[in-house]
């Protein structure tokens, strides 16, 4: 504690520390400030400790709202960029594998159509969390690029682990889509996927591109599809 030394030694007259002091049940905060005092030629400390878990808490709110996506709740556009570039460092130095999924809902367009934008907004909202499922470890991330586009980056997995978890996606969307219950429409997805280690790829805006063409490509192949390297090309999406 550089700082408490310097006012000890009078070099500064104040010092302020913020810390964690979490109870049992709840998160807490606290500042400390230190001062020093002289009373009858005798160096004395103030030592305040003020409660500042209101203001932590709505700094954190903040942190997150900035980095969310409103409506569904995963990673907006800003998170994911820097995500994805602190992932393929780490997975560079490491030569660790890294993937990434492009993800379209089809014909979106005509599901706001036909069903109004709330149900629109439900089905994003449900793809958000289907999502969500797939993208778990903390080298995971699922964002929204924007409008009906979602992306998943995977840390430390190859295309075969890839391929699976596009698979349990699938499952998961086949069991919404099966739910007389569920309040969206039956609706289908396009992928495409690329990978840091297989492709010829040499940077993060490379990869993302590569993947888009994918998507592209499993569009132009009839939608419900995921396009690949190991696929040659594009493989209908079975749910
Ligand atoms: N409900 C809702 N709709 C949105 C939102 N953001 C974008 N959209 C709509 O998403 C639609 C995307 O349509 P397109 O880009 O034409 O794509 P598509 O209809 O999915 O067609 P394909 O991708 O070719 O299968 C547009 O109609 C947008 O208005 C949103 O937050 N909520």
């Amino acid at each position: 504690m550089q700082g408490l030394r310097e006012v000890i030694g009078l070099k500064r007259s104040v010092f302020y520390m913020e810390y964690p002091c979490h109870s049992e049940t709840e998160h807490r905060w606290f500042i400390m400030r230190v001062s020093p005092f002289h009373y009858q030629q005798k160096l004395y400390l103030v030592v305040v400790h003020q409660n500042i878990t209101q203001r932590k808490l709505a700094e954190f709110e903040v942190l997150k709202l900035s980095r969310e996506d409103e409506l569904t709740g995963v990673a907006n556009r800003r998170c994911f960029d820097e995500f994805i570039q602190q992932e393929w460092n780490r997975c560079a130095r490491l030569s660790m594998p890294l993937m990434v999924a492009l993800i379209d809902i089809d014909k979106f367009k005509e599901i706001n159509d036909h069903n109004g934008h709330q149900i629109g907004d439900a089905c994003l909202i449900e793809f958000g969390r289907l999502l969500k499922t797939v993208a778990n470890r903390p080298s995971d991330l699922c964002a929204r690029f924007g409008g009906d586009e979602f992306v998943v980056v995977w840390g430390n997995t190859s295309e075969h682990q890839a391929d699976l978890l596009v698979g349990r996606l699938m499952a998961g969307l086949a069991a919404v889509n099966g739910d007389a219950q569920s309040p969206t429409p039956t609706f289908t997805v396009s992928i495409g996927l690329a990978s840091m280690q297989d492709d010829p790829v040499d940077s993060v805006a490379a990869l993302l591109r590569l993947a888009d063409e994918r998507l592209y490509l499993a569009k132009r192949g009839g939608r419900n599809q995921v396009a690949a390297r190991y696929l040659g090309c594009s493989r209908e999406l079975r749910q």
